[in-house]
């Protein structure tokens, strides 16, 4: 069976198609065009009833949360392409902390960036040079303990690739691309050279071609 990943263009389910490729997974896509709230029908609030995008079905399986999604084909096809999720207990560990460290020290600041800059026109918001201030400054204290951290690892969770690096790009990618913001990454040294490793994979290389970025 071939998983259905629903609103593959948004950033959320571009971390579940970058770890799908790494998996050598087949995917097929499903558009839900959020300004068209194709994401608040109820056929589709029966697959995920917040509204959000992504979610998966795979046969009768169905699941939404994309770092639930990218853990969840990670352990499913551990033996396929990339190993993403540690060898062992305690690299496995490694991996859920930066998980967590993605999901609410990096991302809530960033969104927030990303929010009043890339998407304002899009969504009607008035940047508020405040709120980006705030956010960016967050966002720096954020990775200056990733600068630290990338000082003594190539990777976050350690020597190895893992979901916990993949699960940046989506976000991460709009610093440099349309919120005008790279130099957060640029100025920290190990946060650039990380940043250039796992960017310049092809499997993020081709969910760029796939879905290109809002313009
Ligand atoms: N925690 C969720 C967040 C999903 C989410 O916020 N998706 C956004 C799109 S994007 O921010 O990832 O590009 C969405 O559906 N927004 C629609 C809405 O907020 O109504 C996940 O990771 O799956």
């Amino acid at each position: 069976m071939v998983v259905k990943v629903y609103g593959p263009e948004y950033a959320s389910s571009k971390r579940v198609i970058v770890c799908l490729l790494e998996k050598e997974m087949e995917f097929e896509v499903v558009n839900i065009d959020l300004f068209k709230g194709e994401n608040k029908s109820p056929d589709y609030l029966k697959l995920q009833p917040f509204g959000l995008v992504p979610a998966i079905q795979d046969g009768d399986y169905t699941l939404y949360e994309s770092r639930a999604i990218i853990r969840y084909y990670a352990e499913k096809y551990k033996s396929q392409g990339t190993e993403l999720f540690g060898k062992t207990m305690e690299e496995k560990g490694k991996v859920e902390q930066w998980l967590e460290v993605e999901a609410h020290n990096f991302h809530p600041p960033l969104y927030t960036l990303v929010l009043h800059t890339v998407f304002s026109s899009k969504l009607g918001i008035t940047p508020d040079q405040k709120v980006i201030q705030e956010n960016e400054a967050k966002l720096g204290n954020v990775l200056d303990v990733y600068e630290e951290r990338l000082s003594m690892s190539k990777y976050l969770a350690g020597d190895s690739l893992s979901l916990a690096d993949l699960s940046h790009l989506p976000f991460g990618h709009y610093l440099l691309n349309g919120a005008g913001k790279g130099y957060l990454i640029r100025d920290r040294k190990h946060v650039s050279a990380w940043w250039d490793v796992i960017s310049n994979r092809p499997s993020w290389k081709k969910v760029l071609h796939l879905f290109p970025y809002p313009t």
